[in-house]
């Protein structure tokens, strides 16, 4: 921890002060002086209110398990459970319908469906690479991975799989946007003459036939000589498509058709994340997340890193001229619409302390930082931009319920007023990731009404929530399971109808959760088209290859016309449904069924844990028992912690086998991360404080506010950076 300075009262860590007077503030139009006393209004008004929200999730959270122990293994009525939970407020009463008033968003929010990639902010050649995943290759992506069924090839080029990638690509492009009496397989040469779409067909005899595309409105804009002969884009519900015609390719030289590459918009919005998916303990890692997030505002971050022994510079892309279809200028954007994802209202940082001494709350200094840094892109008069609305977009993690919904819109008030920016340019992104917001979803979006921008099924942390919730119900069905308990469809259910019938569309997103397995392409290609099936806008992907993929459902389903469908057919998941806790009732398992399960996510556990203590490293590929790379990240780590702390709760395995677990798998995953130079191994001593944190997360789970895992990763980060 550096030196501290004083500035209106807050006592801030010198790294941190010298950012925002240095780098964060020159440019803005703000004084130094005003921001510290904004910020210091922030922490010392609302920091007692924010502390008493805490203090209420403790005070429902043990009338509820003081519930459960009282029912003492009666069966459980749900309607008793609901009378006691709106008695205790848990529930909250619903009110009148109505509509959000969010001023306009851009178009990436508002109007166009399309997958959403998250990063960690704290990784600059990744944020950059996020930043520009606006745009992907769709032949590299198949090629690449296991999209098409079997695993990518190491080596030089394989022709017969190349082939078989351009035949994939050719037999979207005739679903989505189809020639006129004939398939893009038969193509011989393609260009644009008077603003269509000419495409030519081998004929029986010397002359080509030339037709058209099937629907002409699709072509949306064309250039020719720049990166290829012509680059032609066309426009599937509002995403767009770009045909390379390059026959001086290698690729385009073997297609009939010229076709060199087919290029998909695909990562139309990217959160850059300062929570889930980073280690963020002190001023330093904070100014580490600010910093990238500055540079990404400011258009001008960089990175320098080696990739095969090639030395690369990564910037943020420019925007592309076409001419459009309509014959006038089109500027097409080259970058993803950026929003910011802070932390939600339980955890201080060290990075400022109050006049008090107190940590101060690291979501207030979030949002005063992360708008303040927003306001470049807010500012710039030339160059590309973020947003065409003068909007920032937030988004606000792990909320309980309509009053900490409230209080993040009063953050936001504040922040606006202290930096001098009109009223609502801060919209808010709802995650519906805590079991008391999907409970009382409407009056959740009711709280935030006049600026909310998107509500999003974090079903990660949502489940963590729904085993702490019901700690004392009894034992959870294993993880696995999860997915097919009543509570989970009617959550992302809920979560459509209610966004739908509060007036969410054509102003904010309603959005799906994340795809954790990033090596699993072919299982995402043939599973998340169910996202925007069930009416979603956006829906998260792990990587900018997964967010080309997942592009390819977009083009396929409508989402406009299933949201139309889907609000015509009424509610569909209940309250009662959502509910329904999750325990294994009557159900016996087998020792092997425990084994695997308790196997299974200590191996997660220590995987992740031992990357973000000893390195920082807050989102991590880990190998689950069955050697699938899963991604792993604070909400998915809660998961874990929360189903092992269930069950020794409920005495279905005890601490000594859990120990013996945490023991032989340190050794695994010391053998999986054996090639990285940086790891310590944890076993055969068993005392790293990498190994003690995941003990504590296990056998200290249950009483860890809302069973999040952020205070123990942050003690023991802090403890191992302390050792240097
Ligand atoms: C519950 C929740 O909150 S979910 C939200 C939080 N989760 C996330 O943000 C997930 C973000 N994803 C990631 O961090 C990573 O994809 C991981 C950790 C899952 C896997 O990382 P790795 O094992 O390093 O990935 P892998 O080796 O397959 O690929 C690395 C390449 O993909 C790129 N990449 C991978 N993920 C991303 C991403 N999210 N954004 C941008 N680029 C990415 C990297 O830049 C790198 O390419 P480069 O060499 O050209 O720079
Ligand atoms: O933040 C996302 C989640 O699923 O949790
Ligand atoms: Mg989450």
């Amino acid at each position: 921890m550096g030196q501290r300075v004083e500035r209106a009262g807050l006592r801030v860590d010198e790294a941190l002060a010298r950012f925002v007077e240095e780098k964060a503030l020159p440019g803005t139009g703000v004084a130094a002086d005003g921001f510290w006393d904004g910020l210091s209004g922030l922490i010392h008004e609302l920091g007692p209110r924010n502390r008493a929200l805490l203090a209420r999730r403790e005070q429902l959270q043990s009338q509820l398990d003081d519930w459960h122990i009282a029912q003492g293994g009666a069966e459980h009525d749900p309607e008793d459970y609901e009378t006691f939970l709106r008695e205790i407020g848990y529930l909250v009463p619903e009110g009148p319908d109505f509509s959000i008033e969010t001023p306009p968003t851009d178009p990436e929010i508002a109007h166009v469906a399309g997958p959403q990639l998250v990063v960690p902010v704290t990784n600059a050649r990744f944020a950059l690479n996020a930043a520009n995943a606006r745009w992907g290759s769709l032949y590299d992506a198949l090629y690449g991975t296991d999209a098409m069924g079997d695993a990518a090839p190491k080596g030089p080029y394989d022709p017969a799989r190349g082939a078989r990638v351009v035949a994939w690509a050719k037999d979207h492009l005739d679903r989505v946007a189809p020639l006129a009496g004939s398939s893009w397989r038969d193509v011989r040469g393609l260009s644009v003459r008077d603003g269509t779409l000419v495409a030519e067909i081998a004929g029986d005899g010397a002359d080509p036939r030339l037709v058209g595309l099937a629907d002409p409105g699709q072509l949306a804009g064309w250039k020719q000589g720049d990166l290829a002969e012509w680059q032609i884009l066309l426009r599937v519900h509002g995403l767009l498509i770009e045909l390379l015609v390059d026959r001086s390719t290698p690729i385009g030289s073997a297609d009939p058709a010229g076709l060199s590459d087919v290029w998909l918009e695909a990562a139309l919005s990217t959160i850059m994340d300062c929570e889930d998916s980073v280690a963020c303990v002190d001023a330093e890692d904070k100014v580490l997340a600010y910093g990238n997030w500055l540079g990404l505002m400011k258009g001008d971050l960089e990175e320098t890193f080696d990739k095969g022994g090639r030395t690369v510079t990564r910037r943020m892309n420019p925007d592309s001229d076409y001419t459009g279809a309509d014959g006038r200028p089109l500027r097409v954007k080259g970058r993803s619409l950026l929003l910011v994802r802070n932390v939600g209202h339980l955890m201080t940082n060290p990075a400022i302390l109050d006049r008090d001494g107190h940590e101060a709350g690291e979501g207030l200094m979030d949002a005063m930082v992360t708008v303040l840094c927003a306001m470049h892109d807010l500012r710039a008069e030339n160059g590309p931009r973020n947003t065409v609305t003068q909007s920032v977009y937030v988004v606000k993690p792990k909320m309980h319920g309509p009053e900490e919904v409230a209080f993040a819109c009063e953050i936001f008030d504040r922040v606006e007023a202290a930096l001098g920016l009109p009223r609502l340019t801060v919209k808010i992104g709802i995650m519906d990731e805590e079991r008391r917001t999907s409970a009382n979803l409407k009056e959740c979006i009711r709280a935030a009404r006049e600026r909310v921008a998107f509500i999003n099924t974090g079903f990660l942390d949502r489940t963590g929530d729904e085993i702490h919730t019901a700690m004392e119900a009894g034992p959870m069905v294993p993880k696995g399971d999860m997915k097919q308990q009543p509570w989970i469809r009617s959550y992302e259910e809920r979560n459509v109808d209610i966004g739908l019938a509060c007036g969410l569309r054509g102003r904010a997103q309603i959005g799906k959760g994340m795809w954790a397995m990033p090596d699993l392409m072919a299982a995402m290609l043939r599973d998340k088209v169910v996202h925007p099936k069930a009416g979603a806008n956006c829906a998260w992907v792990p990587s900018p290859t997964a967010a080309v993929l997942h592009a390819t459902h977009y083009h396929v389903v409508d989402v406009a016309a299933r949201q139309e469908e889907i609000a015509a057919g009424g509610p569909r998941g209940t309250l009662r449904e959502l509910l329904t806790i999750p325990v294994l009732g009557g159900r016996n398992l087998s020792e092997d069924e425990v084994t695997a399960e308790v196997d299974n996510n200590v191996q997660g556990i220590l995987g992740y844990v031992v990357r973000w203590i000893d390195q920082g490293i807050g989102c991590s590929k880990v190998p689950d028992i069955h050697d699938v790379g899963l991604m792993e990240d604070r909400a998915t780590c809660r998961i874990s912690s929360q189903a092992l702390s269930n069950w020794l709760h409920h005495g279905v395995v005890d601490e000594p086998r859990v120990m013996a677990a945490l023991r032989r798998m340190a050794a695994v995953v010391d053998r999986q991360n054996a090639g990285d130079p940086l790891y310590r191994p944890m076993a055969p001593g068993f005392d790293s404080v990498a190994f003690q944190a995941a003990c504590d997360l296990i056998f200290k789970g249950r009483i860890q506010p809302s069973g999040y895992t952020e205070p123990v990763l942050h003690r023991r980060r802090a403890e191992r950076k302390a050792a240097g």
